[in-house]
């Protein structure tokens, strides 16, 4: 289940008192003002001047009360922290306006005529029954309203009946008026809830959505980014860091793609540590570890154009690809990667070339118009290199298809 089916209890609550506030704080001020202003023109002939006005104004104060109340607990979002609370102001508000009314109608009843004391009556049952329609939202403020109103209206009728014959049939009417609104009023109230309950859960239900939506972005972003570092690994030499050979054959196939389109030449060079085996023999497989180490940053230190990639091909052989280098640039970085080698001094006891580490180094070029393979091209750096081998060491040897190859140096 991805979502709450039911509306938690006090989140209905909090919702109804919310909702009775919304739409009844206008309607209650206006109703009772409206109310008020036609009661003070019925009664202003038969009132004395001073109680009428009094009366106004209490009522007025007592509007105004009940209004700041409601403007206060929407603002302060009363109706969840304090929900109980706020419900019993709200009925407090409620039956005390429904007593102004029954109060006035049977301080009236005894000192106007029978005609403005029904027409009175007439307008206290209008009000109760406009204020059905957003009061039954909570069913008790409505219910306190018209007990508070209509009940002592009935009951004060049905007590003096003998003074009016119409009072008996006012009273009973009333009592049934009562009762029907009642019965309206749980109607409506139920509507409401229900509403209020497909709101609640249409809201959630949008809400767990657009939170699944999120974890499942989030859950794209980790697999991407998973998946970014498992091509990392499975791309980069741990020893050196440099792209492996995987990550170099990519690289390679790319460039000569490149070079076709673009008409440039291509080069690479094969580079293999001489007399490395003597070296670990003498110094130990992790000092070895470390001439490769520093190798990979002397490589990484000759090259800086964009595109340019060193790669660990092998044990302790690496790779440079060059993109856009002709022969010429190409032997100008092996020969300046020999420089920074054998500025480096790594001794190296056993080497029959030098007291320290030197490389053999096998340059290849491709033309544009060559049509040569990855595999082509590594081959023919692999026959310059075992020719910089054969030659004696420490040397660079350039195979420049289709041109016959040439030694550099020896
Ligand atoms: N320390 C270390 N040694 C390695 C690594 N990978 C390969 N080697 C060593 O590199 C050596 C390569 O030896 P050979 O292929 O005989 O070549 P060489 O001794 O360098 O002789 P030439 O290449 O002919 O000059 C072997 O002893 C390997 O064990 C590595 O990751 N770390």
């Amino acid at each position: 289940m991805i979502y709450q089916r039911h509306i938690p209890r006090e989140e209905l609550f909090s919702a109804q008192l919310e909702m009775l506030m919304q739409n009844g704080q206008m309607a209650t001020v206006v109703a009772n003002l409206v109310g008020l202003v036609a009661t003070m023109g019925i009664f202003w002939p038969f009132v004395e001047f001073t109680s009428i006005m009094l009366w106004g104004a209490a009522f007025l104060i007592l509007l105004l009360v009940r209004s700041l109340s409601m403007s206060n607990a929407l603002v302060n979002h009363s109706y969840r922290t304090n929900p109980r609370g706020l419900f019993w102001r709200l009925i407090l508000g409620s039956a005390a306006t429904g007593l102004v009314w029954s109060s006035a109608y049977i301080f009236a009843a005894t000192r106007v005529p029978i005609t403005m004391q029904y027409t009175f009556l007439l307008l206290i049952v209008m009000i109760t029954a406009i204020s059905v329609g957003f009061s039954v939202i909570v069913r008790e403020y409505f219910i306190s309203f018209l007990l508070t109103a209509l009940w002592p209206i009935a009951w004060w009728s049905l007590v003096h009946y003998w003074h009016e014959p119409y009072n008996l049939l006012i009273g009973l009417v009333l009592l049934a008026f009562t009762a029907v609104l009642i019965v309206i009023c749980d109607r409506v109230h139920r509507t409401f809830r229900n509403m209020l309950a497909l709101n609640w859960e249409r809201e959630t239900m949008a809400r767990e959505l657009g939170d699944m939506a999120g974890s499942l972005r989030d859950r794209n972003r980790q697999l991407r980014d998973a998946r970014r570092q498992l091509t990392d690994l499975a791309n980069i030499d741990e020893l050196t860091g440099l792209g492996n050979r995987r990550m170099v054959n990519t690289a390679l196939k790319a460039e000569i793609n490149r070079a076709r389109r673009t008409a440039m030449p291509l080069s690479v060079i094969l580079l293999d540590v001489d007399y490395f085996k003597a070296y670990n023999d003498t110094y130990g497989h992790p000092a070895g570890d470390e001439v490769l180490q520093r190798l990979a940053d002397i490589m990484q230190n000759a090259t800086s154009r964009a595109g340019e990639v060193v790669g660990r091909y092998g044990g302790e052989e690496f790779i440079l690809v060059l993109p856009g280098s002709s022969p010429s640039s190409a032997m100008r970085i092996a020969e300046r990667l020999k420089e920074f080698i054998a500025e480096a001094a790594i001794p190296h006891g056993e080497s029959q070339v030098a007291g320290h580490i030197t490389v053999s180094q096998g340059v290849a070029t491709v033309q544009a118009d060559a049509d040569v393979t990855p595999e082509d091209l590594i081959k023919l750096a692999d026959t310059a290199l075992y020719k910089a081998k054969a030659s004696g060491r420490d040397a660079i040897v350039l195979e420049d298809a289709p041109r016959q190859p040439r030694v550099a140096e020896a």
